[in-house]
């Protein structure tokens, strides 16, 4: 063999290896082929990212998916791709923004009426490391959007997914919520100076605390609720921190950064199997790394704060009047 054609095939096999390493770093893919034809389900912040490979996965499986997004732009361009690229036709673009409970509870109305089921919701949604920006109701934006935003939506939503058989409520939340704190005596960051990594942590810890009351409070249904962190992906969420590949693809670092962060399809596949998997069902209140359950930190775990923050986030988003209006049809 000549000494080139020995080289040429030294590179392909460390590039394959490199490739198949990358794959495996990258948490593999949901083992479940379940189909999901004729369920319906809710992605938040589909337009972009881990949310909209997450609907592309669920369209191919065959269910009727409904993307929830802030810019009708983005979303219908999305909605398009994935129906051009599943040939399911059951994909729909529809307006949700998380920073305005007004807008919530419009999504929340729509889906009521003209739904007639909900089985999976993928709240998924999400802001990191912004400027101090308020939401249209006056809440420091990463609180607002991550989680009291789903947090309302979701209990708008709970009536309806209960009457679906064995639905699925899913929280992306990230490994940040180690480092989260919940500050019960400023939670909207009003009294404090503004921290945009911490408010981001305090907003994933409330997912996971949020997904653990939900599921306390919904034992003795068909209904669960898990949450996740999907691993660390090349999406837009770094785009108020510059983090992300383009920033370092100039860089020394550029290698190691391709073999460490995940594809949004990747980071995906922790959704996707939450949202399918058969031996999840009736599985609640339980935290994924990746496609493993994990014991999320210890503040994740603390009772008293899953209670509380869930009082707290009802007062704030005013949510027996919410639910009042929402039902009153
Ligand atoms: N990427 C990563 O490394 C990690 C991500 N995560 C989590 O994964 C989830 C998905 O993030 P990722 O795909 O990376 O991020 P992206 O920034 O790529 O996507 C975030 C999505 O959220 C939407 N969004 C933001 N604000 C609002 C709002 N007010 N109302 C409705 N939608 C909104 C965005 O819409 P628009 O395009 O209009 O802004 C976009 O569709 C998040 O919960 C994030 O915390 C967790 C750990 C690591
Ligand atoms: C810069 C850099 C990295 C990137 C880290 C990133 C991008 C972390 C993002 C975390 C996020 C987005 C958490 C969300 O909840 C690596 C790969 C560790 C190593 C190379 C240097």
């Amino acid at each position: 063999m000549n000494k080139y054609v020995v080289r040429a095939s030294m590179v392909g096999t460390a590039l394959g290896g490199a490739i198949l390493l990358k794959d495996y770093t990258g948490g593999g893919n949901c083992p479940s082929k379940a189909s999901i034809i004729g369920q319906t389900v809710i992605v938040t912040g589909a337009n972009t990212g881990i949310g909209k490979e997450t609907a592309l996965e669920l369209a191919k499986r065959g269910g009727r998916i409904i993307m929830a997004c802030r810019d009708m732009g983005k979303c219908e361009n999305a909605a398009r791709d994935i129906r051009g690229k599943t040939l399911n036709h059951n994909v729909f673009a529809r307006h949700l923004d998380l920073a305005s409970s007004k807008s919530i509870k419009e999504f929340a109305k729509t889906i009521i009426n003209e739904e007639e089921r909900v089985d999976v919701l993928i709240n998924n949604a999400a802001v990191m490391r912004c400027p101090h920006w308020k939401t249209e109701d006056n809440f420091e934006m990463q609180f607002g959007v991550n989680h009291l935003g789903h947090f309302l939506l979701t209990n708008l939503l709970l009536e309806k997914m209960k009457r679906s058989e064995n639905s699925r409520i899913i929280n992306v939340s990230s490994l940040a919520h180690i480092a989260g704190d919940i500050d019960f005596d400023d939670l909207n960051w009003e009294k404090k100076k503004y921290n945009t990594k911490a408010a981001y942590c305090q907003s994933k810890l409330a997912n996971v605390l949020f997904t653990n009351e939900l599921a306390k409070r919904l034992q003795g249904t068909k209904l669960t609720a898990n949450s996740l962190h999907p691993g660390v992906a090349d999406t837009e969420l770094g785009r108020h921190t510059g983090m992300h590949q383009s920033a370092f693809s100039s860089t020394i670092l550029a290698p190691l950064f391709w073999f460490l962060v995940k594809s949004p399809k990747q980071a995906a596949q922790p959704s996707v199997y939450l949202a399918v998997a058969e031996n999840l069902q009736g599985v609640s209140g339980k935290y994924f790394n990746a496609l493993k359950e994990k014991e999320p930190a210890p503040q994740a775990l603390d009772e008293e704060s899953a209670r509380k923050l869930w009082e707290e986030s009802a007062k704030l988003v005013h949510l027996e009047e919410a639910l009042t209006e929402c039902k009153a049809l």
